[in-house]
């Protein structure tokens, strides 16, 4: 008999699921599952159930989850940091390639000659209307420093690129990667001025929206050339296509083809493939069922976007019990007043904050009472308790 149970909104690599025990079942039905694994599929509008204690997004974007909804009823969501990060890497070195050699009119051009008497001696007449640049020496803006900003800035510098970086909220860890050979500017103004290409790693948020627009083309060099392996809401559609006709862009490389960009002349439209690799699904399907066990166990948080990382240890005995709640002023008096009023001692208690959200990690030696939970889920402020025994 199964103690959890997991869905999976969207398929998740077996190397992953193959790590849930026979503890674990997967349901179709969410309304029975405690954790749900999901890539891209909207949970926008979905109907969040009581039971539901984690999502792992087996990726990085988490902008198809309502974190803050989430986060309300005391859900856990994580995402798998860095985990498709190469896959996207060399996606944005063909994207490159792509926009300056004209790769693909001219493998479309082959097809429509393929059936003539002498291909061979037409391929070497019509191959000047293909001809293009190389991007050795040319300059290349990243904005977003993150797993895969970093990744994507190195490997253009290896390739002969010079490389401006920009992000003001670089993590350490991320600036220890970066080649001491990138020119790290402070502002983007910078990269627009300079570049020839620029390439966006930010994710989709309030402030990266539609970042690239009329305004900041117009401060862009002449044909330049914009790659968006990041979100398609990142650039205004209809600037880009203006500056498409204009000239202002060469190319715009999208791996977020939608209604208006798919057609647009001048995008490079790429079917959302930056993280369809073996290695890169694989690697985040691994990493998304370890946090979610780890959680759904032991109480452990790590790499969530929407509750602080918090890890007591593994679960060993006794009981622990774990308390999403709201970071306000007194609760943790009032769960302690909880276990002393039962004289029950605690052996450990651990408490973390995150903006809005906190989460409270007590361990007993004993077991408690279905009351004990029950009174810590009437303090207010505290959305979510668990037992795990
Ligand atoms: N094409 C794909 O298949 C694919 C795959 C993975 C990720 N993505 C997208 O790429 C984004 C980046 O992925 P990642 O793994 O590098 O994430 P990450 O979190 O490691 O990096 C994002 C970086 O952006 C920076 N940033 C945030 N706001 C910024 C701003 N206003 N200006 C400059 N920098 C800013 C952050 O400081 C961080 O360093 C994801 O959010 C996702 O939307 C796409
Ligand atoms: O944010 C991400 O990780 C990427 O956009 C990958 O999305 P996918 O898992 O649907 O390929």
């Amino acid at each position: 008999m199964s103690k959890y149970k997991y869905s999976c909104l969207n398929p998740i690599a077996q190397v992953g699921l193959g790590l849930f025990s026979e503890e674990y079942t997967k349901t179709d039905d969410i309304k029975e599952a405690d954790a749900v694994l999901v890539r891209s599929a909207s949970m926008l509008e979905m109907e969040l159930p009581e039971n539901i204690s984690a999502i792992a997004r087996a990726g990085a974007g988490v902008n198809n989850i309502p974190l803050d909804k989430c986060a309300s009823d005391g859900i856990v969501v994580f995402n798998t940091p860095g985990a498709n990060a190469n896959g996207v890497k060399e996606l944005v070195i063909a994207g490159l390639m792509l926009a300056s050699r004209n790769i693909v009119g001219g493998i479309n051009w082959v097809q429509t000659i393929k059936e003539e008497k002498d291909v061979a001696k037409l391929v070497e007449k019509g191959k000047s209307k293909f001809a293009g640049k190389e991007i050795q020496g040319k300059k290349l803006g990243v904005i977003g420093l993150g797993a895969i900003g970093v990744l994507a800035a190195n490997a253009a510098n290896r390739l002969g690129m010079e490389v401006y970086g920009c992000d003001p909220y670089i993590s350490v860890e991320h600036a220890w990667n970066l080649s001491r050979d990138i020119i790290s500017v402070k502002s983007k103004e910078d990269i627009y001025k300079e570049c020839d290409y620029i390439s966006l790693h930010v994710p989709l948020l309030e402030d990266t929206k539609k970042m690239i627009n009329k305004e900041t083309l117009s401060k862009c060099k002449d044909g330049v050339v914009i790659l968006n392996f990041a979100r398609d809401l990142l650039v205004n559609d209809e600037d880009m296509e203006e500056a498409l006709k204009s000239g202002k862009v060469a190319a715009y490389v999208t791996d977020f083809p939608n209604e208006k960009t798919a057609g647009m002349k001048g995008v490079i439209a790429i079917p959302h493939l930056g993280a369809s690799t073996e290695e890169s699904e694989d690697n985040c399907a691994v990493m998304a069922v370890k946090q979610i066990k780890d959680y759904i166990e032991h109480g452990i948080i790590k790499n969530s976007v929407n509750y602080p990382d918090c890890d007591a240890g593994t679960f060993t005995g006794g009981t622990r019990v774990t308390i999403n709640h709201k970071n306000i002023p007194n609760m943790l008096t009032q769960f302690t007043g909880v276990f002393s009023a039962e004289n029950i001692n605690i052996a450990n208690l651990l408490n973390k904050s995150k903006g809005d959200y906190a989460y409270t990690v007590i361990d007993i030696e004993g077991g408690v009472s279905n009351g004990i939970a029950d009174k810590l889920k009437a303090i207010n402020g505290v959305l979510k308790v668990r037992t795990l025994s």
